[in-house]
């Protein structure tokens, strides 16, 4: 699937970049065109592999180049100021060539989750081509401010895209380190995920591997729908065609090797409906109640000989099951030099998600929080600041 991205804000930027390393070293040709908006200069000096010519910078009358300090009505106001010069950027693209648009955004700052609603509702008003929003929703520690941020502009984004498609950080956060490494981590695994997805939906670099049933782009574009949110799962295992790999597991999977070392069918089967439940019963990007999805789409990706029809079907129906919606597609993904098997569950449509309920009971509670604060500090500033009336 040919994509023309859009990342927005600090975290859209880094992760666009990341997006874009990953294209160019798999030579997955998702990436038809790639746009960095934002309200800090640094932060868009700082990317390594977006074009010079394609980073935006944004309301500088507002803001004058240093961000909108985690405050998303200046992010709006900067989106709204300079949707030209981000239209001129865009302009540069050949449309034809682009099966849809993915505007990536942490959602608890102020430039992204600000403008992002704004940039999706302006796109919405120019293209027949899908508008997908990637929201990066922050980690429950980063405190009630980032919460409420995230909550406002989660349902506006959500009401402005075709699909949003969400990354819940708290979910992949990891102990220990320094921030910047975290997110280097956590943005590896977004990474992992939608670029698995969408390189699977851009057929052409497949060249003569053609899939037993290919998953296209119009089979990702009709799993996401026009409205909705969306969660994937993922999960993969190393194989090895060279015969290395016919240890314990394998034999009691009831799996073997035929004389050159490859896995027999029965083992390729087991192997896959089991990285399918994993996928579906492990981490998923926002983690929701599974039987409130109300599309999914299956992909399993990796050598041609770990791949066959039965073990896929027979995943499908399991995950029509779990699912319990009839819109189950499924498909493999062929890759011949590819040392793991890796299986794709995208959950389009859910509508359970604790998660969010949870984020948007913190936005409440900081939103009260601040009223309180605000009413408090002018009583308090007026007691302080008053003079020569004590004692009447
Ligand atoms: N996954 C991931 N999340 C990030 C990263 N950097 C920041 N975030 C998340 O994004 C949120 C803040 O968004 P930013 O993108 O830094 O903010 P911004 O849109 O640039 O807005 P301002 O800084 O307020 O102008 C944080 O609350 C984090 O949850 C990153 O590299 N990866």
């Amino acid at each position: 699937m040919k994509l023309a991205m859009i990342g927005f804000g600090q975290a859209g930027g880094k992760i666009l970049d990341r997006f874009l390393e990953y294209d160019s070293s798999r030579g997955t040709g998702i990436i038809g065109h790639a746009i960095a908006v934002n309200s800090a200069k640094a932060d868009l000096m700082g990317l390594d592999y977006v074009p010079n010519e394609n980073r935006v910078l944004i309301g500088q009358s507002v803001v004058k180049g240093h961000g909108a300090g985690t405050e998303p009505d200046l992010g709006e106001k900067c989106a709204r100021e300079d949707l030209e010069e981000i239209q001129s950027a865009i302009d540069k693209m050949v449309s034809s060539e682009i099966d849809a648009f993915l505007i990536i955004a942490g959602l608890g700052g102020g430039t992204g989750s600000g403008g992002s609603p704004i940039l999706a509702d302006h796109l919405q008003r120019l293209y027949v081509e899908p508008i997908y929003g990637l929201g990066i929703l922050p980690s429950r520690d980063e405190g009630g401010i980032y919460n409420r941020n995230a909550a406002r502009s989660f349902q506006s984004f959500a009401e402005s895209v075709d699909n949003l498609l969400v990354f819940d950080n708290d979910a992949f956060k990891t102990g220990g380190e320094s921030i910047g490494e975290g997110y280097a981590e956590i943005n590896d695994e977004i990474i992992t995920r939608f670029g698995a997805l969408f390189s699977a939906g851009e057929v052409e670099a497949l060249g003569d591997n053609v899939a037993e049933s290919v998953v296209d782009a119009s089979e990702i574009i009709n799993t996401l729908g026009e409205h909705g949110i969306t969660s994937i799962g993922y999960a993969s295992e190393p194989v090895d065609p060279g015969g290395g790999n016919s240890g314990l597991l394998d034999r009691l999977r009831g799996g073997s090797k035929d004389e050159n070392g490859f896995s027999t069918a029965g083992d390729a089967t087991n192997r896959i409906t089991s990285l399918v439940r994993k996928a579906t019963l492990g981490k998923l990007t926002l983690q929701c109640e599974v039987d409130s999805t109300e599309r999914a789409l299956l992909l399993v990706s990796g050598p041609p000989d770990a791949l066959n029809r039965k073990g896929i079907d027979k995943a499908r129906k399991w995950l029509e099951d779990q699912t319990s919606c009839m819109e189950v597609r499924a498909g493999d993904y062929p890759l011949p030099n590819e040392k793991k098997v890796a299986a794709i569950v995208v959950l389009a449509g859910v509508t359970d998600v604790p998660r969010v309920k949870d984020m948007q009971r913190m936005a409440i509670e900081a939103e009260e929080r601040s009223e309180e604060l605000r009413s408090q500090s002018k009583d308090n500033l007026e007691d302080l600041i008053q003079y020569g009336d004590d004692e009447e």
